[in-house]
């Protein structure tokens, strides 16, 4: 039995991985706060020392966005002294690590698909931790795959989806940013990719290392993601409302965030042959999971 190690088990993300489908011959020991805090680095040194994983997926990260504003302590000891941890005492044991990190260390000045190599420049508290995360990760001479994603949604937890669903239970008109462009991803899908990267380091010393994008495809806006939510949740008779859009500029928040998240798939495609589907497609899962299918209504003539 090979043990791999996940953090964040109760996260948008290691919830997925936890129903991921592994091989019958990997076991998933996902863990959370109760039992290793991130931000005690000797416990995390030791966690990695209790037994011989095979590898480990680092999926917590301290992600309020807004309030790492003003924790910025904290939220660095999550998002860079952890995967730092992590790196040290995974080079010590001879174990891949998989760090996942985010679209936020870039800008988000620049008019095409960010590429895994393009220069990196966080405009806030958070972009900038999760940044040293990946360069603590990189300097720590530890077997590594960092997954940069963006935009992750899911059924669980706390995301865009489900606060759309929620204010526009309520609501009937929501205004929402039009004016930062991106691409969601299923927490789902990037499971599944972290589950291939994953299985493959831990087989082949030769497996592709370094850094990866993975989102699914499609390119969209928040206000406009917002929209197809509601269309499709209509579909299921779920929430639905009007979407007024508005710009960045109108919706003030602590932390500024990219004008443009859009990441390049190329690097993920070359090296793992991975190609993500289309957002809007993985969105219906979720809603699927979250409302219920939609319903085809018969159009019978009653007799
Ligand atoms: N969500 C998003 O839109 C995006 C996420 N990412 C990255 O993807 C990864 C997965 O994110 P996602 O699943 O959405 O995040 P979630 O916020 O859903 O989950 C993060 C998990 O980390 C745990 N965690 C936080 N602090 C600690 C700590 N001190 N010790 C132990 N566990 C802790 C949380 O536990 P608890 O709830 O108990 O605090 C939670 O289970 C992260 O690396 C994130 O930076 C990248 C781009 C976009
Ligand atoms: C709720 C709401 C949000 N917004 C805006 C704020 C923001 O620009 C955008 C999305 O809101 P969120 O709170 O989901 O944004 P945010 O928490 O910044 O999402 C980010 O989380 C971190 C962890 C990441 O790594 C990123 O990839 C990204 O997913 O929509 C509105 O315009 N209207 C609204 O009613
Ligand atoms: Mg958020």
């Amino acid at each position: 039995m090979r043990d791999v190690l996940v953090t964040g088990a109760g996260g948008q993300l290691g919830t997925e991985l936890r129903r991921a489908r592994w091989p019958e011959n990997v076991r998933i020991v996902a863990i959370d706060v109760s039992d290793l805090d991130l931000t005690d680095t000797d416990a995390i040194a030791a966690k990695i020392a209790e037994r011989e994983w095979a590898a480990v997926i680092n999926g917590a990260a301290y992600t309020a966005v807004d309030k790492a504003e003003s924790d910025l302590v904290t939220a660095w000891a999550v998002n860079a002294m952890a995967p730092a941890a992590f790196g040290k005492a995974c080079a010590k044991a001879g174990i891949p690590l998989v760090q996942v990190s985010t679209d936020y260390v870039f800008a988000g000045d620049k008019a095409g698909a960010w590429e895994v190599d393009d220069p990196v420049a966080p405009l806030g508290v958070y972009g900038a931790s999760k940044l040293g995360g990946e360069l603590a990760v990189r300097t720590s001479g530890v077997r590594h795959a960092i997954v940069r994603t963006a935009w992750v949604v899911s059924a669980h937890g706390a995301n865009f989806v489900k606060t759309m669903l929620r204010v526009g239970a309520t609501n009937p008109a929501l205004r929402v940013v039009a004016d930062q462009h991106g691409s969601p991803t299923s927490a789902t899908d990037l499971a599944d990719a972290l589950l291939t990267i994953t299985l493959r380091l831990i087989e082949d010393e030769q497996a592709p290392t370094g850094t990866f994008h993975f989102s699914n495809a499609g390119a969209t806006t928040w206000a406009d993601f917002a929209r197809e939510i509601f269309r499709q949740s209509a579909l299921r008779g779920g929430a639905s409302a009007e979407v007024e859009a508005i710009t960045t500029a109108d919706y003030p928040t602590p932390a500024q965030r990219p004008a443009n998240s859009l990441l390049s798939h190329r690097a993920i495609g070359d090296a793992y042959g991975i190609t993500p589907r289309d957002w809007d497609v993985a969105l219906s899962d979720i809603l699927d999971e979250l409302i219920g299918a939609s319903v085809v209504v018969a159009t019978e003539t009653q007799v």
